[in-house]
C-alpha cells in the first residue's frame, strides 16, 4: 500500500513551518523532506524544537504556520485512517500498567485489522512482534513489572505493531543497554530495508545518528541547518585533515587540506620508512559540537553562512 500522495513523492514534506508559543518563536522555517524507506535522524540541542517538530507531523500539535504533508495529507486535518498509516513512539508513555505485554500489543493491534492489505497483512502477529523486540521472556508479564529499557521496547512494539508505513521515534533508546540498542538499531535497519518503511526518529546519541540514518538534520535557531549523511555533514564542515605517522620510530603529526596529495609525497619521501598512518577527519560529534556551539554563541549567521559556504 502506497499512499505517499503518488508514486515518487515524499513521505514528509515541510516547507517554512513555524511554530510560535506565546511570544517564543521556536521553529522560524523549517524545510526538509523524506523518501520513501529514508532513515532520518533529527539532532538538535535541549529546547530546539525537535518534539514539538514531531508533534506537528503526528497530527498532535496545531502549527502557527508554513506547510506540511505527510503520507499526501496535511497533518492539520489528517483522520482515523491517515493515522492508521504511521506508528509513533513518544518520549514518555507510561499507562497500561495492569495490562500483560501479549495482551497489549493484541488489544492495540486489532485496530489495524481493517487497514490489512494483501502485501501488508495488519497488524504484526503479537508473538513475532514480541521475539523481535526481545521481549518474550516478558510476554505475560504485567507492564508495570517491567524495567525501564523492557518498557521502551514495548513502547517500539507498540509503535510498529500496525506495521506502519511511517514511524516516529522520539528518543526511543534513552535507558537501553547496549546489547538492546544494538537489537534496537537492528530492527530499524530491518524496517527500512525490508519493509521499506520511513523513520524519522531524534536521539541526543550522536553515534547513534550516525549509525543509523541515511540523513540527518540539525535542529538549531528554529531552523534546518544542516542536511545530509554523517560523512557529508563532517566532511562539509571540516575541511582539513589529520594526518598521523612514524618514521624511524618518531611520532609526527600534521593538517592538511589535501591527505591523499600528501601521503603521496610523504610515501615518496620516506618508502617504506612510513609506519602506523592514520588519516582523520572531524566526527559527527565534533561537527554537530562546532555547529551547535556556534549558535549558543549567539552566532547564528556565522554558523549558518559557514556550511551554506562549505556545501556550496
Ligand atoms: N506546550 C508548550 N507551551 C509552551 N512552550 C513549549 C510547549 N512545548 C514546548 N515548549 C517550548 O518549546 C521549546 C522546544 O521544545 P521541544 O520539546 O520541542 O524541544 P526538543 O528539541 O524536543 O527538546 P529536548 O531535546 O529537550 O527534548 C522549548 O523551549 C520548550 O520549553
Amino acid at each position: 500500500m502506497s499512499s505517499t500522495g503518488g508514486p515518487g513523492s515524499p513521505v514528509i514534506e515541510v516547507r517554512d513551518l513555524r511554530m510560535r508559543y506565546g511570544t517564543k518563536d521556536v521553529l522560524t522555517g523549517v524545510n526538509f523532506t523524506a523518501a520513501p524507506g529514508e532513515v532520518i535522524t533529527l539532532l538538535g540541542p535541549n529546547g530546539a524544537g525537535k518534539t514539538t517538530t514531531i508533534e506537528i507531523l503526528e497530527g498532535f500539535r496545531m502549527r502557527s504556520g508554513g506547510h506540511a504533508q505527510v503520507l499526501g495529507t496535511d497533518p492539520a486535518t489528517g483522520r482515523e485512517d491517515w493515522r492508521a498509516k504511521f506508528g509513533v513512539v513518544l518520549q514518555n508513555w507510561r499507562d497500561h500498567g495492569k495490562w500483560k505485554v501479549r495482551e497489549l500489543l493484541k488489544h492495540l493491534g486489532e485496530y489495524y485489522a481493517p487497514y490489512s492489505t494483501e502485501l501488508v497483512p495488519r497488524p504484526w502477529d503479537a508473538d513475532e512482534l514480541i521475539e523481535t523486540v526481545g521481549l518474550t521472556e516478558q510476554a505475560d508479564k504485567k507492564i508495570r513489572m517491567l524495567s525501564g529499557g523492557q518498557r521502551r521496547r514495548l513502547d517500539v512494539a507498540i509503535g510498529i505493531v500496525g506495521r506502519p508505513e511511517l514511524l516516529f521515534l522520539d528518543e526511543p533508546t534513552v535507558g537501553f543497554d547496549p546489547h538492546a540498542r544494538r537489537e534496537f538499531h537492528d530492527l530499524i535497519h530491518r524496517l527500512s530495508d525490508l519493509d521499506n518503511t520511513t523513520i524519522l526518529l531524534t536521539t541526543h546519541d550522536l553515534d547513534e545518528a550516525e549509525k543509523l540514518a541515511d540523513r540527518i538534520l540539525i535542529l538549531a535557531g528554529g531552523r534546518i541547518i544542516a542536511d545530509g549523511s554523517a560523512d557529508y555533514l563532517a566532511r562539509q564542515m571540516s575541511t582539513e585533515a589529520e594526518v598521523k605517522w612514524r618514521v624511524d620510530g618518531d611520532f609526527h603529526v600534521h593538517s592538511t587540506l589535501d591527505a591523499t596529495d600528501f601521503v603521496r609525497k610523504l610515501f615518496a619521501e620516506h618508502g617504506d620508512a612510513v609506519t602506523d598512518l592514520e588519516i582523520r577527519r572531524a566526527s559527527l560529534e565534533e561537527t554537530y559540537m562546532s555547529m551547535v556551539q556556534q549558535f549558543e554563541s549567539g552566532n547564528e549567521e556565522i554558523a549558518i553562512h559557514q556550511f551554506q559556504e562549505a556545501t556550496r
